[in-house]
């Protein structure tokens, strides 16, 4: 079942063109990669599928009914996401911080339930950010604060995740955890669409990958597909020597020193 269709669609910031006739689907359960050189569009495709902006052409479906339909509390039910900045300008805890991921849940006036507790609890414990529950959202690391608005939005429930670059401030150790978390959200049942620069992670980890390049799809598929010389080379650019001997290809750098 597709939980996401994109059908051609462009946008565009000042008669430029960010956007460019880009289509796509994404079926319940995947682990969905984008991947592309700065500048290429992802974190503005990521806000058109987020209903942030709005596509100047084209059309976005979530579970077979067009973005723009959506009332706002119903589209936070089904659709959580966690943008590239992790600046948040208030001096709340990292508890009041995760409880907002529940407002939409929430009727006027009414508080966090037990049942809402129970959620909260668990996403903090999956992200490992229990320790710092009381602490001041401004006093944490930037790292400590990706997981911490991954938790945020874990306790929307949602059926689709859209992350961008959520472990681009983590270590070694949490992006390897957040992936294995990731992967296994989609093992039950999640859908999740994920922005982010790092292709061996992006090969190791997705199920399918988009590659952008100026706006445009330019290839989508398994990462076998994806992550080639030829690919790597056209769109980014540099050598790098593409390893296929494991599960997945793997990228090495090829610099000057070899
Ligand atoms: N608010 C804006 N107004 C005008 N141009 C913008 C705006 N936001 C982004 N752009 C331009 O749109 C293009 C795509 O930006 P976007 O942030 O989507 O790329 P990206 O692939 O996510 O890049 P990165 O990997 O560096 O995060 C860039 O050329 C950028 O300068």
């Amino acid at each position: 079942m597709n939980i996401l269709e994109v059908k051609n669609l462009s946008f565009s910031y000042n008669k430029a063109k960010i956007i460019d006739d880009v289509n796509f689907k994404v079926s319940k359960g995947e682990l969905f990669g984008i991947i592309g050189p700065n500048g290429s569009g992802k974190s503005t495709l990521l806000k058109l599928l987020s209903n942030i902006i709005k596509g100047e052409d084209g059309d976005i479906f979530l579970l077979r009914k067009e973005l723009s339909q959506y009332r706002r509390k119903d589209l936070a039910r089904v659709l959580a996401v966690l943008p590239q900045s992790t600046e948040i300008g208030f001096e709340f805890s990292v508890k009041e911080i995760v409880e907002m991921g529940r407002h939409p849940y929430l009727e006027n006036w009414q508080g966090i339930s037990q049942a809402d507790k129970k959620v909260i609890d668990k996403a903090l414990k999956l992200t490992n950010t229990i320790s710092l529950a009381d602490k001041l959202i401004n006093s944490i690391s930037g790292g400590e604060r990706q997981r911490v608005l991954l938790a945020r939005a874990l306790v929307q429930e949602a059926e689709l995740l859209l992350l961008d670059e959520p472990t681009s401030a983590l270590d070694i150790n949490y992006q390897l955890e957040i992936f294995e978390l990731l992967s296994r959200l989609t093992r039950e049942g999640t859908t999740i669409v994920v922005v982010l620069h790092d292709l061996n992670l992006a090969s190791q980890y997705c199920d399918r990958l988009l590659l952008l390049n100026q706006g445009k799809v330019n290839t989508i598929g398994i990462p076998d597909e994806v992550i080639t010389l030829n690919n790597i080379k056209d769109v980014y650019g540099c050598d790098v020597e593409v390893d296929n001997s494991g599960r997945r290809p793997y990228v090495k750098l090829v610099t000057s020193n070899e």
